[in-house]
Order: structure tokens, then C-alpha cells, then sequence
């Protein structure tokens, strides 16, 4: 009993600092990144607009994984820029393969994301 409290109150700190460096990754993320701060300013934009045109439960839940996946792209497509500089800082085709398709990825997601965003708000917008 007393070790699981002990395990408990180790457990938690534990989770809290996990948190603590995923937030400074958030952090990093918008002060390093145009493309994340052009994220930040895009989906302001979109939960406004949704906001204003009252969507629907099932349309948010379409534009929220949308931006999800932008994010997730960007963060990654960090991740793997910042890998790639510390495995191989010095020019090679290979190290420039491998960022050009962390960066598709980014292109991809923000692409699908125009594609909800036209769904969901292009009939009313159209009217
Ligand atoms: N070490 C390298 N070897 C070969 N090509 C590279 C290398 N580093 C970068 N490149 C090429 O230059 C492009 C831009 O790389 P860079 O690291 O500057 O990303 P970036 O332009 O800062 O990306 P982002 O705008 O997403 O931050 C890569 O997609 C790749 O084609």
C-alpha cells in the first residue's frame, strides 16, 4: 500500500513534467516556425468564421481534426528538420530527401485542411 502511494506521488510529478515539455515544444514550435505561426492565425480565422456561421457538432469535429493534422505535420515536420541538422548538418541528397517529404507532409495536411474548410464553409458562403 505504502509503495503504490510512493509510486503515485512519483507518478504524478512524472506526468506533470511531461506535460511541461510538451508545452515548451508548443512554444518553440511558434517562435521558430513562420508556417506554425501562420497556423495559429489560420485557425483563429477558422473557429471565428465557425463561430459566426454556427456549424454544426459534426462539422466541427471535421474542421478540429483537419487543424489537428496541420499541427501534427508542423510539429513533426520540425522534429525531422531539426533531426535531420543534427545527423547530418552537412549537405547530402539523402538528409535533403528526407525533409522535402516531412515538408510534403505539411503541404499534404494543409491541403486536405482547405478541403474542409471549403466544405464546411463554402455553401454558406457561396449564399
Ligand atoms: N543537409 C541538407 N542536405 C541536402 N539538402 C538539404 C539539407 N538541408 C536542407 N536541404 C534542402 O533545403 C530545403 C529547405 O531546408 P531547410 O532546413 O532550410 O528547411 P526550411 O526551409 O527551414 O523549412 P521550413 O520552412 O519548414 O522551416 C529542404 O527541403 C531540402 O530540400
Amino acid at each position: 500500500m505504502a509503495g503504490q502511494k510512493e509510486q503515485f506521488t512519483r507518478f504524478v510529478p512524472g506526468r506533470i513534467a511531461s506535460f511541461r515539455f510538451a508545452l515548451r515544444g508548443i512554444r518553440l514550435l511558434l517562435r521558430t516556425q513562420t508556417n506554425a505561426r501562420i497556423h495559429a492565425v489560420a485557425t483563429l480565422l477558422v473557429v471565428t468564421l465557425g463561430c459566426w456561421q454556427g456549424v454544426t457538432a459534426a462539422q466541427w469535429g471535421l474542421l478540429a481534426v483537419a487543424i489537428t493534422l496541420v499541427w501534427l505535420a508542423e510539429a513533426l515536420n520540425t522534429a525531422i528538420e531539426r533531426l535531420t541538422d543534427l545527423v547530418s548538418p552537412e549537405f547530402r541528397p539523402l538528409a535533403g530527401e528526407v525533409k522535402d517529404l516531412a515538408a510534403a507532409a505539411v503541404l499534404l495536411s494543409a491541403l486536405g485542411a482547405v478541403a474542409v474548410a471549403c466544405a464546411v464553409f463554402g455553401p454558406s458562403l457561396l449564399h
